[in-house]
């Protein structure tokens, strides 16, 4: 299967101010690679201020990087310029997590969904009614709820204003950022559903970031945990769920209730909180947290070194 979107170390870092003129560096994207297939989900899951958000924020470009390359549909993306970035723009776009703040106020729900058509030229401008048509009964949203303004849906409507709007130029790319967070359990599934629908019928590739690891297991083909800013364990959904091998992911999987009495997973707590990510740790980031950590641990940072084919792990141990 080809990779739409192949990530090869990407770093996103942010000046800190401290004191009298000094800057610090904030890594929190630091030296990250990885590919999404055509067609699949590949999630992004760690605890908040482990990167995920920047990272994919990194890949559309909405936050500026440091170094890495990102290769979209055959094309280094980080490396277009003005008008070829504005056409490209096309193919990646965002779905955000909170469908109150995402949407202008002011707007009809039309004009939206039209907006990014308008921005990036994707259709003859008489063309781009007849499509938010389309694009409304396509995320089941009816045609006279066109001419409503934001306040006057509930979040999960709202959230099916930015899937419209997100699929209106017609991206093969979409980026999922907590698209669910927001709604409650029975909004969320309906939400999925949808998400899953479009994937199957229009043959999308979704990078999903999300701290819920009961919608990623429903979500994705693959994940990646992110740590402060590394990602340290990459595999596809049935090795990482049912046979983790990072502390940090077995810990994070033990702490998500299950209804299945067969997954006795004994609940590992992860002690303390992580370290300043301006002066992260040498060795191993997750080392003072770790139950499981040697002094080796403390000295060398680990690579992500593949377990099996489609599972690689960044710890010592694994
Ligand atoms: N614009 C910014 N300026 C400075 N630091 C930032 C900025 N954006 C993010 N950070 C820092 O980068 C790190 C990663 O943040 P990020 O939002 O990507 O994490 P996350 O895993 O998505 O968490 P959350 O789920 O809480 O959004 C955090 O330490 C955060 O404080």
């Amino acid at each position: 299967m080809s990779a739409l979107l192949d990530v090869e170390n990407l770093s996103i870092r942010f000046p800190i101010k401290r004191g009298w003129g000094k800057t610090s560096w904030l890594y929190a994207v630091d030296d990250v690679s990885f590919q999404v297939n055509r067609g699949e989900t590949l999630s992004i899951v760690g605890e908040s201020g482990s990167g995920k958000t920047t990272a994919a924020l990194g890949v559309a470009r909405l936050v500026p990087n440091s170094g890495g390359k990102v290769d979209l549909a055959g094309e280094d993306f980080l490396a277009l310029e003005a008008e070829d970035l504005r056409k490209a723009r096309a193919k990646v776009q965002v779905i955000f997590q909170d469908p109150y703040s995402s949407l202008n106020p002011r707007l009809r729900a039309e004009a939206i969904v039209r907006e990014p058509m308008d921005s990036i030229g994707t259709l003859p401008v008489a063309e781009r009614a007849g499509r938010v048509a389309e694009l409304f009964e396509q995320v089941g949203l009816r045609p006279e709820q066109m001419k409503l303004f934001p306040h006057q849906f509930s979040g999960g409507q709202r959230q099916r204003i930015g899937i419209a709007r997100a699929l209106a130029t017609n991206p093969e790319l979409i980026i999922c950022d907590e698209a669910v967070s927001a709604l409650d359990v029975a909004v969320q599934a309906q939400i999925l559903n949808l998400l899953r629908r479009l994937q199957r019928d229009l043959g999308l590739t979704y990078l999903f970031i999300s701290h819920d690891l009961g919608v990623v297991q429903h979500m994705s083909d693959h994940i990646a945990v992110m740590y402060m800013g590394k990602i340290v364990e990459y595999a596809d959904r049935l090795s990482l769920f049912n046979d983790p091998r990072h502390p940090y992911t077995k810990a994070l999987l033990s702490a998500v209730p299950s209804v299945d009495q067969s997954r006795n997973v004994d609940r590992l707590l992860i002690p303390g909180d992580p370290p300043d990510p301006l002066n992260p740790p040498e060795g191993c980031r997750f080392a003072s947290r770790c139950p499981f950590v040697e002094d080796a641990c403390r000295v060398d940072q680990p690579q992500l070194n593949a377990v099996t084919d489609q599972h690689k792990v960044a710890c010592i141990k694994a």
